[in-house]
């Protein structure tokens, strides 16, 4: 039972829900059902068929209306007095500024990506309104409250960084299916369908060897007058053929390896077959591109069935010609999406037959799907459970009771019954350059970087600001925006172009320069340090910003004799988790032997593995199998005491 206290602080809160998705749907009717009474929503989502199984507030008959407006319907139903306002939006619209997240008593996040959670984040830091975030993924979750000043702010501690592969395992030496689908889906569909003019690594594959025009650089462009059916053969003979044969010829490679075989069209598909590939009248209608499958033209049905290397062969050329033939127009502005059936059908066919060629395991195009894709299959109840969460977290916030605010991790515990680990908030990292002023430092060679460098690698990769404006003293050297004057575009134009000393306010060593990213209100200090040479395989980007903290990337595997390295590694998202940087490791204090709560006095329970990752369940599991008494479930949050006082 709630307070009046508490029921006051809730029926007197303005509350914005960011996401209306999986945990969204969920917090809505919490909120509701707990007694909140003026809430908006962003989501800037439709809804799909796919949400249907656990975004209990979406039917069938919702398929394409936006979330964040049918969530609002469907609760009103229920509690047909309280005020929704739906924003059917990017949280990251103009609209949504500093003067818009003020009005809010608590802003709760309900999110998938990194991007959108950093600029709530900034946005909450810059209104000063507490921040409640969350994630999911499979059985694992977690909540955890950011309050300006008082606690760390989402930003304070490094995300996981994707996991990389060393690009000569994926150009080369491919030894697991993952190896294959990184290929497949990254080098071979990029190379295809995507952006011509990004570098790709399966041009080194296509170059380095003979440079006969067959095999040289532009293999992978169409010829003219070349007959879809010519040119798809030809694509199959050079990459599962030809550069096999090129990587075998390295003998040194294969003396502790198995050598992989190269297949060649005409040996795996008989002419005749190839001619008989397809019913194009059963691919898909020409107007809804989503339906296009080579799978429905050459009538195979099961996504669950393993494909013989000739099925996966007459997909690969299929799927390759309804692009072209159906889809031509996308070309070249197409990149992966586990969403777009007939990629998820040329990648598993792709990967496939590179695992037959190296003696890998053949998966189904479900399970391709899942890997490509890096879906771990969302369970309703962890939404439900961190929804929970978040509603006790929110109240808490309201009444200002920052002595009981939990960050609450979600962990699969079934042998030992543990389900949540609710660890007190940190206090804000001094040196985080997002909530606290610290400068960071900018080592770079000022002779030779150029501005586009700098914003490219610095201000748009690594601080993620989408709105920059630099400012070396009083001068301007660039800024976005929608209303600047074609001069000042042109200017800075020219701006970017130019080397570091050599802009119209000179960059140098010693130089403070102040970015500024004026939709999120966010100004990082950054003092430039002039260096001549840098490490191309450690220091890739040719420069190295201190102060700014990613977790390192997880790697795979050691680079194995090619000369590659982590630095020159391709990057996916682990397969284990969901979105990117969902989870967050437990921090530091808990990992360690942590005293727990009264329940459990006496037993110390380590948790020092990596809840972000599934595969870890069996790790967490093990953690303490002698002593079957851990059970870790708070329903009185303020008895989770014996604690150790952190807050300010
Ligand atoms: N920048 C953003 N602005 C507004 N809403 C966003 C933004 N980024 C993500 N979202 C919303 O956050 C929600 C996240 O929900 P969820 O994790 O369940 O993902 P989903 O897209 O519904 O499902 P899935 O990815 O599993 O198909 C989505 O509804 C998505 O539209
Ligand atoms: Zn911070």
């Amino acid at each position: 039972m709630a307070s009046q206290q508490q029921v006051s602080a809730i029926k007197g809160a303005k509350v914005l829900m960011v996401g209306a998705g999986g945990i969204g749907c969920e917090l809505l009717k919490t909120l509701a059902l707990s007694g909140f009474q003026d809430i908006h929503i962003i989501d800037m989502d439709t809804i799909e068929v796919s949400n249907l199984n656990r975004q209990f507030l979406f039917r069938q008959s919702h398929v394409g209306l936006s979330k964040a407006k049918v969530a609002r319907d469907a609760v009103l139903k229920f509690r047909p007095h309280m005020s929704i306002t739906p924003h059917h939006a990017n949280v990251k619209d103009s609209d949504f500024d500093v003067e818009f997240f003020k009005q809010f008593n608590v802003v709760l996040n309900g999110l998938d990506n990194l991007d959108a959670r950093r600029h709530v984040n900034r946005l909450c830091l810059a209104a000063d309104v507490p921040l409640v975030e969350s994630g999911t993924t499979g059985f694992l979750g977690q909540v955890t409250v950011h309050v300006k000043g008082k606690t760390e702010c989402y930003e304070c501690k490094p995300k996981p960084a994707p996991k990389t592969y060393p690009v000569c395992t994926i150009t080369s030496t491919p030894s697991k299916f993952i190896h294959c689908i990184v290929w497949a889906k990254d080098l071979l569909f990029a190379k295809l369908f995507g952006d011509k003019n990004q570098e790709n690594d399966l041009n080194v594959r296509s170059s380095d060897a003979a440079s006969s025009s067959e095999h040289a650089n532009d293999v992978f462009e169409r010829r003219e007058d070349e007959d879809i059916d010519q040119y798809g053969r030809r694509i199959y003979d050079h990459v599962f053929g030809y550069n096999i044969e090129v990587a075998l010829s390295n003998e040194e490679t294969w003396k502790t390896r198995n050598r992989p075989k190269p297949f060649y069209s005409k040996d795996v598909l008989p002419d005749k077959l190839t001619q008989l590939n397809g019913n194009l009248d059963k691919s898909g209608a020409t107007d809804d591109f989503s339906s296009v499958s080579a799978m429905a033209s050459l009538g195979l049905k099961n996504p669950q069935d393993k494909w013989s290397l000739m099925e996966c062969s007459r997909v690969f050329l299929e799927a390759l010609k309804l692009f072209f033939l159906k889809r031509v127009k996308e070309i070249g502005n197409l990149s992966f999406d586990k969403d777009d059936q007939l990629a998820v059908e040329f990648v598993t066919a792709a990967a496939n037959i590179r695992a037959a060629s190296f003696c890998i395991p053949l998966h189904s195009l479900f399970e391709a799907k899942g890997i490509a894709g890096n879906i771990v299959h969302a369970v309703a109840t962890t939404n439900a459970i961190v929804a929970g969460l978040i509603v006790i977290e929110a109240i808490k916030v309201l009444q200002k009771d920052a002595d009981n605010y939990r960050m609450t991790y979600c962990l699969q515990h079934i042998t030992q019954k543990m389900l949540l680990m609710p660890v007190e908030p940190y206090e804000p990292d001094k040196s985080c350059y997002v909530c606290s002023e610290t400068p960071l430092l900018l080592e770079i060679n000022t002779h030779r970087s150029k501005l586009r460098d700098f914003v490219e690698k610095v201000v748009k990769a690594k601080l993620g600001m989408n709105f920059p404006l630099i400012m070396h003293g009083a001068n301007l050297l660039y800024e976005v925006g929608d209303d600047l004057d074609e001069a000042m575009v042109a200017n800075y134009a020219a701006n970017l172009e130019k080397v570091l000393s050599e802009l119209p306010s000179p960059i140098t060593g010693g130089t403070m320069l102040s970015v500024e990213d004026l939709k999120q209100e966010l100004i990082c200090n950054i003092n430039i340090k002039h260096r001549e040479e840098f490490d191309d395989e450690k220091e890739p980007d040719g420069m190295v910003l201190t102060g700014w903290t990613q977790a390192p990337p997880v790697e795979e595997e050691k680079a194995n004799g090619n000369g590659a390295s982590s630095s020159n590694a391709l990057q996916v998202e682990p397969v284990e988790t969901k979105k990117d940087a969902e989870l967050e490791e437990i921090p530091e204090s808990s990992r360690r032997k942590r005293k727990l709560p009264e329940d459990s006095e006496g037993t110390d329970v380590d948790v020092s593995n990596d809840v972000n990752e599934t595969k870890n369940h069996k790790e967490v599991e093990k953690l303490d199998d002698d002593d079957d008494e851990d059970l870790v479930m708070f329903d009185d949050w303020a008895s989770a005491s014996n604690k150790k006082k952190r807050l300010q």
